[in-house]
């Protein structure tokens, strides 16, 4: 069998070719036409529409091949995964026997799991009996670190996600991060908040890691080393890449400090230090992320990058040009946020600024359906993950408004192909 490869343009052929045969079929009948209109077409099982089946299933498979290459396997994989892309070899193929022998998994049961992955083209299969990767499965052999993000989204935000019913019963729109979702799943009553269970749950002493996700470990902190690298490989491409941080002219600051709050292990820090030599910039973040900020620093950055423990619940301790805070108020709610932010002006002076990198929840029919998907997807990650939530425009610029009145949001800078929005706020008196 050959990999079935259409291009974009194949596909937007087949597309045109199908609606064409569908709407002939459609016009030749009393039936309405399909919209999303309350009136539009409910169904096509009718006679008349028999000869508009064989077009319209060809239309699904064109469609879906098209968006599958128009957001190419890093986005598309945000909505689909499952697991055994380490054990399929990057090149050439495996047959299911070797494969249910390499994961200790029944054979029968593999292969349903990969038929129903194939049929997303996550994997082909070059022989009835055998599998090989395609470029989106392909993501999961290459880069260790989506590995972390797998293991976060399927053991912790997964059963959250089954439970907030039962947390919407019990506390309403409640805000206060020790009632979230993921709370009732994994720890009510035993940790203040989902960061102290990240940074807490596990026995023994934290192991080195080297940067890479070590699936066995399960000592104190191995989930926050997990969500570091989950952090980390979110960051490393589409929407979300680091890359769209230059969106903001750092080189205009000159030569100016910058403090990365909630920084992670660095990846953000590392991105706007290399590209932009007059940064230097301290990451702040819990104490677990040090170890995996030093494997991950490039040896010609130490001079310019590095870490400091920081609860960005206490005072900032560093006077700085730029304090950057990258998918950090997301995760809390409006009273913790407030506190956060007042938390730091006492160490700004006038004319220093705060670069937010955050989402900014457009209104349905302000942006394409896509974009608001990756807002609203995010939004209700943070109600499952933290209570917190997306905040729109006039939100951001009434929290920085509430913990200072001098803090000013100057601008919401849109980097294209970027799902997060920078934005500046000044202190301004
Ligand atoms: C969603 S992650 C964002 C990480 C990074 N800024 C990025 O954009 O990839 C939130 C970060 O906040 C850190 N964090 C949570 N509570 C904190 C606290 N009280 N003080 C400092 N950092 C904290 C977490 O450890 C985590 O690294």
């Amino acid at each position: 069998m050959e990999l079935q490869n259409p291009t974009l343009k194949d596909l937007a052929t087949a597309i045109n070719k199908n609606v064409s045969i569908i709407d002939s079929c459609l016009e030749h009948s009393s039936l309405p036409k399909p919209s999303f209109a309350i009136d539009g077409l409910r169904s096509w099982d009718h006679p008349e529409l028999d000869e508009a089946q064989e077009a319209r299933i060809a239309l699904i498979d064109a469609a879906t091949d098209l968006m599958h290459l128009a957001m190419g396997p890093f986005e598309y994989l945000r909505t689909e995964y499952i697991a055994v892309f380490e054990a399929v070899p990057l090149t050439g193929s495996i047959t299911y026997a070797e494969l249910a022998k390499k994961c200790s998994l029944p054979e029968p049961r593999l292969q349903r799991w990969m038929r129903h992955a194939i049929s997303k083209r996550i994997f082909w299969a070059p022989t009835k009996d055998s599998v090989a990767h395609t470029i989106t499965s392909a993501e999961f052999a290459r880069d260790e670190t989506a590995w972390a993000w797998v293991g976060h989204n399927v053991e912790e935000i997964g059963p959250a996600a089954a439970k907030i019913m039962e947390q919407t019963d019990r506390f309403g729109d409640g805000t206060n991060p020790a009632e979230a979702a993921v709370a009732l799943a994994h720890f009510e009553g035993k940790y203040a908040s989902p960061f102290d269970w990240l940074e807490n749950d596990g026995v023994g002493e934290p192991k080195l890691l080297g940067g890479k996700l070590d699936k066995s470990d399960r000592t104190k902190g191995w989930r926050a080393r997990r969500f570091g690298n989950t952090m980390k490989y979110l960051t490393s491409g589409g929407g979300h890449s680091s890359s769209h941080v230059h969106g903001f002219d750092w080189d205009a600051l000159g030569e100016a400090s910058v403090v990365d709050v909630g920084g992670s292990s660095g990846h953000l820090a590392i991105e706007l230090a290399t590209k932009h030599p007059k940064l230097s910039v301290t990451v702040q973040d819990l104490p677990t992320l040090e170890q995996q900020f030093e494997d991950n620093l490039p040896p010609g950055l130490k001079s310019r990058v590095s870490f400091q423990v920081h609860d960005f619940m206490k005072p900032q301790k560093i006077p700085a040009d730029v304090y950057f805070y990258r998918f950090i108020f997301h995760d809390w709610p409006d009273n913790m946020s407030v506190q956060i932010i007042q938390n730091n002006v006492p160490a700004m002076k006038r004319g220093s600024r705060i670069i937010v990198m955050d989402g900014v929840m457009p209104e349905p029919g302000e942006t394409s359906n896509f974009v608001l998907r990756m807002n609203t997807s995010m939004d209700l990650q943070m109600m499952a993950a933290f209570n917190a939530k997306e905040r729109r425009k006039e939100d951001w610029i009434n929290l920085f408004r509430e913990a200072d009145k001098r803090l000013v949001v100057k601008q919401f800078l849109q980097p294209r192909g970027s799902a997060l929005t920078l934005i500046e706020v000044v202190l301004d008196g």
